[in-house]
C-alpha cells in the first residue's frame, strides 16, 4: 500500500528537502538571456531617458504663455528655432517664444510642455499662433520618469521575456546575470516502449513520455540529457540511474513507479539516497516517487503519461524551481464548464481542457478519458482541479482553469 501525501504536504516537503543550487550563476549577452531566469535584480545606473522628450510632434512652449488663448484669438509665439532628431537641445528657451521639437526629440530648457502641431497655425512670418492653452508638462516625458539611478528595473527570479529584454536594453545591461540552466536527465523504462521513429510489434507501444518530458523541460528552461528507454531489467535501470545522477542536477525516470513486481524504480531511488515519498493524493499521478541523493531530486513518475505530464506540471517544475530560484507563478482564468464533471476518489482530480469563447463567454471543454490516453492531453489549453472533497462540478458552474503557457 502507498502512504499518500497530500499536494498541499508535498510542496512543503520540497520547500524543507531541497535548496536552491549554490555557484549556479553566470554572465550571458543580452539576447542569450531571453527565457532565461534573473540571477540578480537589476538597478538602473543612469536617468532614462536621460534629457526631457517630447510625445508628440510639436512646439516647445511655456504653458503660461497659452493662458486663455483660442482658435479665435490664438497666441502668437516668435518661432525660436528648431531641435533635430537625435541632437541635444543646446539653447534655452525664452519667455513668450516657441521652438519646433518632433516627437522624441529633446525640449529645450525654459520650455515646460509641449503643444500639438494640429494646436498650431504657421503665419509664414516667423512666428506660430498657438490655439490651445497648454498645462505644464504636457505632451513630455521628463528625465528619469522611466527609471531613476538606483530604481529596480527588474526582480531576480523573473524568467525574462522579450518585454525584458527590451527593458534591459533600455538601461545598457548587456551582460545578463543568469542563473545557469538546471541539466535534467529523463529515462524512460519499460520492456514494451520502442523509440517514436519504430513501428511497434504485438504488445509494445511508442515512448510517449521520453519525448513529452523532455519538451515539457525544454520550454521550462532547462537542459536535457535523454537517456532513451530502459528495459525492465533493475540491474541495468540502476547502472542508468547513477550514470545520471551523476551528469545532472535531477532526474526523471518514468514507469515502474508503481507497487508491481518488476517495478523497480522505488528500490532503485531508495538504494541511491533518501525515498521522501511514494504516493500522491491526485488522480491521475497517485504512484509518484520521491527521493534525493544529496540535493538532486530522483523523481520516478507514473508510466500513464497523462499521469506523468500532470506529476511534472505540478510538483517536478515547482522542485526544479526551488533549485533554480526561479518565479514560479502560474496563471488562471475563469470559465464556465460545458458540462458535469463528477468526482469520488478522494483524491484532487485533475482535469485538461479545451478553451474557447463562445458569444463573448470563455467556456472549458473538459477533456475526458483515461490516464493512459495520450490523446486526452493533446489540444489542450489548460486544466483545472476539484478537490479532494468535493464530487464534482455541475454544467455552467466557474472553475479556475490555468493556462498552460507552452502554447503562448
Ligand atoms: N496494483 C496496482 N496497480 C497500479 C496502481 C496501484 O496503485 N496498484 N496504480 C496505477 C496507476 S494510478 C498508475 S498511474 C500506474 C503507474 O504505473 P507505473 O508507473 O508502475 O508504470 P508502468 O507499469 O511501467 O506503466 C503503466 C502504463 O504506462 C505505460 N507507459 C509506461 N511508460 C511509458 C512511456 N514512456 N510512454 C508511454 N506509455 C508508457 C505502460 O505501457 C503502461 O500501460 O500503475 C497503475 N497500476
Ligand atoms: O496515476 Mo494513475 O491515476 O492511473 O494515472
Amino acid at each position: 500500500m502507498l502512504q499518500v501525501k497530500t499536494p498541499e504536504e508535498v510542496l512543503e516537503l520540497i520547500e524543507q528537502e531541497f535548496v536552491p543550487l549554490k555557484e549556479s550563476m553566470e554572465t550571458v549577452p543580452l539576447l542569450s538571456a531571453i527565457g532565461r531566469v534573473l540571477g540578480e535584480d537589476i538597478l538602473a545606473k543612469e536617468y532614462v531617458p536621460d534629457f526631457n522628450r517630447s510625445t508628440v510632434d510639436g512646439f516647445a512652449i511655456r504653458a503660461r504663455d497659452t493662458f486663455g488663448c483660442s482658435d479665435a484669438i490664438p497666441a502668437i509665439l516668435p518661432l525660436a528655432g528648431e531641435v533635430l532628431m537625435g541632437e541635444g537641445a543646446e539653447f534655452e528657451l525664452q519667455p513668450e517664444t516657441c521652438c519646433a521639437v518632433p516627437t522624441g526629440g529633446a525640449v529645450p530648457k525654459g520650455a515646460d510642455c509641449v503643444v500639438m502641431v494640429e494646436y498650431t497655425e504657421d503665419y509664414s512670418d516667423g512666428t506660430m499662433g498657438i490655439t490651445k492653452p497648454a498645462a505644464p508638462g504636457e505632451n513630455m516625458i521628463f528625465r528619469g520618469d522611466d527609471v531613476e539611478p538606483g530604481k529596480v528595473v527588474l526582480r531576480k527570479g523573473r524568467v525574462l521575456g522579450a518585454q525584458d529584454i527590451g527593458a534591459l536594453a533600455a538601461v545598457g545591461c548587456v551582460r545578463v546575470p543568469v542563473r545557469k540552466k538546471l541539466v535534467v536527465g529523463v529515462i524512460s523504462t519499460g520492456d514494451e516502449l520502442v523509440p517514436p521513429e519504430n513501428s511497434p510489434k504485438a504488445g509494445q507501444i511508442r515512448d510517449v513520455n521520453g519525448p513529452m518530458l523532455e519538451a515539457m523541460l525544454t520550454f521550462f528552461g532547462a537542459e536535457v540529457k535523454n537517456y532513451g528507454i530502459v528495459k525492465d531489467d533493475e540491474k541495468r535501470l540502476a547502472a542508468v540511474m547513477e550514470e545520471a545522477v551523476s551528469k545532472c542536477d535531477a532526474v526523471l525516470l518514468s514507469g515502474g513507479s508503481s507497487v508491481g513486481i518488476k517495478d523497480a524504480s522505488c528500490r532503485i531511488i531508495q538504494s541511491m539516497g533518501t525515498l521522501l515519498l511514494h504516493g500522491i493524493a491526485i488522480k491521475p499521478g497517485k504512484p509518484t516517487i520521491l527521493g534525493k541523493a544529496g540535493n538532486k531530486p530522483l523523481v520516478g513518475l507514473p508510466g500513464h503519461p497523462v499521469a506523468a505530464y500532470f506529476v511534472t506540471k505540478l510538483f517536478v517544475l515547482s522542485l526544479l524551481g526551488r533549485l533554480s530560484c526561479r518565479d514560479m507563478s502560474s496563471y488562471t482564468v475563469t470559465a464556465r464548464i460545458s458540462e458535469n464533471v463528477s468526482a469520488n476518489h478522494g483524491r484532487a482530480q485533475y482535469h485538461c481542457v479545451r478553451l474557447e469563447k463562445r458569444d463573448g463567454e470563455l467556456f472549458a471543454f473538459p477533456i475526458r478519458g483515461k490516464s493512459g490516453l495520450i490523446t486526452t492531453l493533446a489540444g489542450t489549453d489548460g486544466y483545472f482541479c476539484i478537490d479532494r472533497d468535493c464530487e464534482g462540478v455541475a454544467k455552467g458552474a466557474e472553475v479556475q482553469v490555468t493556462v498552460v503557457l507552452e502554447r503562448v
